[in-house]
C-alpha cells in the first residue's frame, strides 16, 4: 500500500484513478503550514500540490519515505527542486493539463485590455455612462510580441493569428522551420520592443528570465505598448513596469501572476492603467480535471511501472524503454562498481564514452546507473538515479560523456575511465547478442567475462605454472573457481586473471596468494549481485 498526500486544492474527480486504487491510500489534507507538514510527512510515499504549498528543504528532510513530489500544473517553482534531487525524490509536473485555460486567460487578458472590459465594467456599476472614455484598440493588423514560444506561447500565437494579429517571437528554442511552418516572424528581445503593440511572456522563471522586460526595455518600447504576463511573476520587472506606465512610456499591463503572492499588498493591483486577476491563468474546471487526472495516472504508473512520463529532475523513464536497456542498465551499474573497486582511491573525473548504435540512443538513464555503480560503494542506498549526477558533483567529480555512433569492435561498446592526478583506469563493457552482458576491456588488456558477485583480479607475469598454483591455494582455502579468463599483451609479458569464485575470498586468502611468485597485484570486486 503507497500513501499519497494532497496539500492544496485539487479535482477529487481528477484524483479518482488514484483515491480508487486498491494499491493507494490517498489523504487530502490542505492548508498545512509547514511544521505540520513536517510533522505527519514521513509516512508518505508521494505528495501532491498545486502552486500553494511550499515544499522546502526542512519538508525534504522530513519526508523519510517520499518518492515523488507531484505539481498538479506546470511551473515547479513553488517546489525546491534542487533539494528534492539532492535528496532524491522525484519531481513531476503536469506540463500540458492547463495549456489551453491558460492560453485563453492570456487573450482574455489581451482584449480586456485592449478594450478596457475591467475599468468600463467598474464605471458603469458606479453609475456611469462613459463611452468616449473607454475607447479601445483593435488587435486586427496589430503586431504580438511572444516571449517564450512554448505549449502556451504559441496557443497565444495561433489564437490572436485568427485575429488577424502580426506574430513576433523569441524562443531559443523556435526552429526556423517551426517558425515558417506556423507563419510566426522570429525576433530578439529588442525586435520585440521596437516593434510590438502588444507583448505577452511565455516563459518560466529563471535566472535568464527574471527581469527579461526591464527598464532598458521599456525605453525602446513603442508608446501605445499592452503588455501581459499570464506566466510568472518578475519576467517583467514590476518596478520598471509602474515607472514606464507612470512616465507614459507604455501604454497598458494585465498581469495574472506577480512576484510575491497572494499579491495583496502592491501597487500593481491599484495601478490604473494595469487589470490584474489573482492568478487564474489555470483556474478552470477542465485545467483542475486534467491536471489532477495527469498526475493522478502518472503516480499509478511510477508505483506499478516504473514509468516516469513528466520528470522535471530525471531523465523520462519508461519501464518498455527501460525493459529495452535493460542489458545496459545493469552492465552499466556493474561497470561503475567493478571501475571504482579496481580505482581503489576517489577519482577526480569520470570519462564516459558510448559507440556504435547505443551512442544514437538517450544514454541519460545509462550514464546514471554507470555514476551509481561509482557512488554506491561509499554512499549506499541514498544514491539513486534522481541524485546520482548531483551527488557526483557534491563529492568533486566531474563527468564528460564522448559520443560515437561509430563502431568500436563491438555493435555496441560503453567505455567508463575512472581519472584522478596520479592514474586513471578503463572499464570497456558490451552487451553482445545471445551472450548477454560482458566486459570486454580493461585498461589495455582486452577481456571477456560477465560480472559476477565474487571476483579477484590479478595482475601478474605471463608464465607456466602460476595458474595451477593458483588454483591450488584457493583450493586448500575451500573456495571454488566459477570462471577464469586471461588476458596478456605478449607471450611471457604482464598479463591480467580475471576469476569468478562461489565465496568472497578473505584477508588471508588474498595473502596466501599474493606470496605466489610473478603475482603483482590482486584485486578483489565484490559485486552488490551477478548479472
Ligand atoms: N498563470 C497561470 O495560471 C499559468 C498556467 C500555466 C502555466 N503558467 C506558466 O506559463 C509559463 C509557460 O508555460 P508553458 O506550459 O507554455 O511552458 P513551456 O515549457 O511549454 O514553454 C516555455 C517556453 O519558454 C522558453 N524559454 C525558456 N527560457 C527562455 C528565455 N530565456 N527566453 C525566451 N524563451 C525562453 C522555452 O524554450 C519554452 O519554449 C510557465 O512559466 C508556467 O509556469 C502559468
Ligand atoms: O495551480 C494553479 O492554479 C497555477 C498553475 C500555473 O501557474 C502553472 O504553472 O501550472
Amino acid at each position: 500500500m503507497f500513501k499519497v498526500i494532497v496539500v492544496d486544492p485539487i479535482s477529487e474527480e481528477g484524483l479518482k484513478s488514484l483515491t480508487d486504487h486498491e494499491q493507494f491510500e490517498v489523504d487530502i489534507n490542505t492548508g498545512l503550514s509547514e511544521s505540520e507538514l513536517i510533522n505527519i510527512i514521513d509516512s508518505y510515499d508521494a505528495l501532491i500540490v498545486r502552486s500553494q504549498t511550499q515544499i522546502t528543504p526542512p519538508i525534504l528532510d522530513a519526508a523519510k519515505n517520499l518518492r515523488v513530489v507531484a505539481r498538479a500544473g506546470v511551473g515547479v517553482d513553488n517546489i525546491d527542486i534542487n533539494y528534492a534531487t539532492k535528496q532524491g525524490i522525484l519531481v513531476i509536473n503536469a506540463p500540458d493539463g492547463n495549456t489551453i485555460s491558460a492560453t485563453e486567460h492570456s487573450m482574455a487578458m489581451i482584449l480586456s485590455m485592449a478594450r478596457n472590459i475591467p475599468e468600463a465594467h467598474r464605471s458603469l456599476q458606479d453609475g456611469n455612462w462613459d463611452r468616449k472614455k473607454y475607447r479601445g484598440t483593435e488587435l486586427y493588423k496589430k503586431t504580438l510580441g511572444v516571449i517564450g514560444a512554448g505549449r502556451i506561447g504559441l496557443g497565444v500565437a495561433k489564437r490572436a493569428q485568427s485575429f488577424g494579429m502580426n506574430i513576433l517571437a523569441f524562443d531559443p528554442y523556435l526552429s526556423s522551420d517551426d517558425a515558417k511552418r506556423l507563419e510566426i516572424t522570429r525576433a530578439t528581445v529588442d525586435e520585440i520592443a521596437e516593434q510590438a503593440d502588444f507583448i505577452t511572456v511565455h516563459t518560466p522563471l529563471t535566472p535568464k528570465t527574471k527581469g527579461l522586460v526591464n527598464e532598458d526595455f521599456f525605453n525602446k518600447a513603442k508608446p501605445n505598448l499592452q503588455i501581459i504576463n499570464v506566466a510568472r511573476g518578475g519576467i517583467i520587472d514590476e518596478d520598471a513596469l509602474i515607472k514606464a506606465l507612470d512616465e507614459g512610456k507604455i501604454e497598458k499591463a494585465a498581469l495574472d501572476v506577480f512576484t510575491e503572492e497572494p499579491a495583496n499588498n502592491t501597487p500593481l493591483t491599484q495601478h490604473e492603467k494595469i487589470i490584474v486577476t489573482p492568478h487564474l491563468g489555470a483556474s478552470t474546471i477542465e485545467a483542475q480535471e486534467k491536471v489532477a487526472v495527469s498526475v493522478a495516472n502518472e503516480i499509478i504508473d511510477i508505483f506499478e511501472n516504473n514509468n516516469v512520463l513528466h520528470a522535471v529532475n530525471a531523465p523520462q523513464m519508461s519501464g518498455e524503454v527501460e525493459e529495452e536497456l535493460r542489458p545496459f542498465v545493469e552492465l552499466s551499474r556493474t561497470t561503475g562498481e567493478v571501475g571504482i573497486q579496481l580505482f581503489e582511491k576517489g577519482p577526480r573525473e569520470l570519462k564516459i564514452k558510448y559507440h556504435g548504435e547505443i551512442a544514437l540512443d538517450d544514454t541519460s538513464l545509462i550514464t546514471r546507473q554507470l555514476v551509481m555503480g561509482v557512488l554506491q560503494q561509499d554512499l549506499g542506498d541514498h544514491v539513486n538515479l534522481i541524485n546520482a549526477l548531483v551527488l557526483l558533483n557534491e563529492q568533486g567529480v566531474t563527468y564528460q560523456i564522448e559520443k560515437n555512433s561509430k563502431k568500436y569492435g563491438f555493435s555496441n561498446y560503453i567505455e567508463l575511465e575512472l581519472v584522478n592526478k596520479e592514474h586513471s583506469i578503463k572499464i570497456g563493457s558490451t552487451v553482445l547478442n545471445g551472450y548477454g552482458p560482458r566486459i570486454v576491456r580493461i585498461n589495455d588488456y582486452p577481456v571477456d567475462f560477465k560480472p559476477e558477485k565474487h571476483m579477484l583480479l590479478i595482475h601478474h607475469n605471463d608464465q607456466p605454472g602460476i595458474v595451477g598454483k593458483m588454483g591450488q591455494i584457493l583450493g586448500e582455502h575451500g573456495i571454488n573457481i566459477a570462471s577464469m579468463h586471461l588476458g596478456r599483451h605478449s607471450i611471457g609479458g604482464e598479463a591480467l586473471m580475471v576469476l569468478s569464485i562461489d565465496d568472497e575470498a578473505s584477508e588471508e586468502t588474498i595473502a596466501d596468494l599474493f606470496a605466489i611468485e610473478g603475482f603483482q597485484s590482486i584485486n578483489k570486486v565484490e559485486l552488490n549481485q551477478s548479472l
